[in-house]
């Protein structure tokens, strides 16, 4: 993905920018027509990356339900599971997922059988206890595979409710760092 100054981000027509940055916070098409409409919509510039993520999280913020934001955080891939294997080969990721992932060391050949099937018990166990996948921000995530598998035995004994509210806070991280990607200051 190329990405654009803020000059070629304010001059782009409102579908141009919805493809350009719908991508940050998957099949959530909302949060980038409310960013549109707050801004470039109404005669307002974008002055930086995090000014259009701060708008984007706003509107997560103040104007979704509860089931649209359980819909926003199911609709991101597990982390590495059987699950998330059949999505990749059936081309259901999204090309950020990819990335990320594979950065994060997290693609089968960068690990070993015993993280593999840690990987694949856990995403099973927080699946049934949550009702959810398990999101954290790879990217900030220290050690790679090692720190991850840190972080989903630390969270599994967590309560829903924290989980939920943890996954969106995630998620807004996620979204605000692929914003980041797409924009050169
Ligand atoms: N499950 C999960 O957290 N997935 C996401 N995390 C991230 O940094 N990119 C993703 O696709």
């Amino acid at each position: 993905m190329q990405s654009k100054t803020l000059d070629e981000l304010n001059n782009l027509t409102k579908q141009e920018f919805l493809s350009f940055v719908e991508p940050a916070f998957e099949r959530t098409p909302d949060v980038s027509i409310y960013a549109y409409d707050q801004t470039i919509g109404s005669g307002t510039k974008i002055t930086s990356a995090d000014h259009l993520s701060s708008v984007m999280w706003t509107f997560i913020d103040n104007y979704m339900s509860e089931q649209e934001k359980h819909k926003m955080v199911s609709s991101h891939p597990e982390l590495q599971s059987k699950k998330r294997r059949e999505q990749e080969s059936s081309g259901q990721l999204s090309a950020d997922s990819m990335v990320e992932h594979k950065k994060a060391g997290l693609d089968v050949s960068s690990l070993t059988k015993d993280q593999l099937d840690r990987f694949d018990n856990y995403n099973e166990q927080y699946r049934e206890r949550f009702g959810f996948p398990f999101i954290v921000c790879v990217r900030y995530v220290p050690d790679k595979a090692l720190g991850l598998l840190e972080a989903f035995e630390k969270r599994i004994n967590n309560s829903k409710e924290q989980e939920f509210e943890m996954a969106v806070e995630e998620l807004k991280k996620i979204g605000q760092a692929r914003i980041r990607d797409r924009i050169t200051e």
